[in-house]
């Protein structure tokens, strides 16, 4: 059986107008089990409760009924937030200390030795590429680099349970492939990670399970690959096969004889985030590589400048 991180039981939050007032119902009765080792990706429109959802597993806000528990403890027990890491979506760090002090000073606050804290921090500062700007006061840093050292502040205390909120939020397509792999290195670390995203791709590619939320209710709740499965058709690649109207003809034999219909006959495509990768690294690796035009042939200039 599965070790559970974080499980809720009929979660409910409304909020209330300074005199008691009803305002919202912001979570709705969400029953939740966040397991030990997984990605889990909390999803949903603007509003619908998943900041909320965060802020009573850390035990930043009560429930008004229900109940949220963390490594089995109550939520409300602050106690087990030093198990915890959190990336917040807004930026909340001093802007006038630099990496160094600023890792340093979330250190104090989980009470660790100042040798075990410079060593975490020299660590961190390397693994999300700060190194280089490490003196330099975070009121200097970029979005993307403000990102990179809250990460390390949530990693300072090395946490069970990373919460990250936007964690590709500010960063650019390397940044972001940067952001992903270390969330993926994060689980096979034994972590396991919950995070808020509206980039959907981002949450595609690293989450195993996903929940969505509307307007406070729970929608959905499952693994991604059953999710996104799409029953009702079959793909088949194959390597070293010309595209050519026999071929096609032939599948179509094929699939008629098996009860179906051939869709469609063609070249996968790659993603944008791949080939946006793939040319900043060919442009790094050639310096004076430029685009050229296709030659009258037909076949492709691409990146043959120099
Ligand atoms: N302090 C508050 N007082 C009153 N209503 C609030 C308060 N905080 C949040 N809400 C309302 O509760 C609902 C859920 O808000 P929440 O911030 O949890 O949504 P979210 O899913 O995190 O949204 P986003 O994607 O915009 O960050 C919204 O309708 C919001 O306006």
């Amino acid at each position: 059986m599965a070790d559970v991180v974080v499980e809720t039981r009929s979660l409910t939050k409304v909020y209330r107008d300074f005199w008691g007032r009803k305002k919202k119902t912001a979570l709705n009765a969400l029953d939740l089990k966040i397991y030990r080792g997984e990605i889990f990706g909390l999803l949903g429109p603007n509003g619908s409760g998943k900041t909320t959802t965060i802020k009573l597993l850390l035990g930043l806000l009560f429930p008004t009924s229900g109940d949220a528990f963390v490594f089995g403890e109550p939520a409300a027990k602050v106690e087990k937030n030093e198990r915890i890491g959190y990336l917040p979506e807004e930026s909340y760090l001093y802007r006038f200390l630099n990496a160094e002090e600023t890792l340093d000073f979330y250190g104090r606050l989980f009470h660790l030795d100042p040798e075990v804290r410079r060593k975490r921090a020299a660590e961190l500062i390397e693994i999300v590429g700060l190194s280089a700007d490490k003196k330099r006061i975070l009121k200097e840093y970029s979005k993307g680099m403000r990102q990179r050292i809250g990460l390390a502040q949530a990693l300072i205390n090395d946490p069970e349970l990373i919460i990250l909120d936007e964690p590709t939020s500010g960063l650019d397509p390397i940044g972001t492939r940067w952001m992903k792999d270390l969330i993926l290195d994060l689980k096979k670390k034994g972590k396991t990670v919950l995070m808020c995203s509206h980039r959907l791709d981002d949450v595609q590619d690293v989450c195993d399970r996903i929940a969505i939320l509307y307007n406070g209710d729970l929608q959905e709740v499952g693994e991604v690959s059953r999710l996104l499965a799409d029953a009702a058709r079959l793909e088949v690649r194959a390597r070293n096969v010309k595209e050519t109207p026999q071929l096609k003809a032939d599948l179509e034999e094929v699939f008629r004889k098996h009860g179906g219909t051939l869709e469609s006959v063609g070249h996968p495509t790659t993603t944008l985030e791949d080939l946006f990768l793939r040319i900043v690294e060919e442009s790094k690796a050639r310096p004076g590589r430029r685009y050229l035009p296709p030659v009258e042939n037909g076949t492709s200039g691409n990146g043959s400048g120099n």
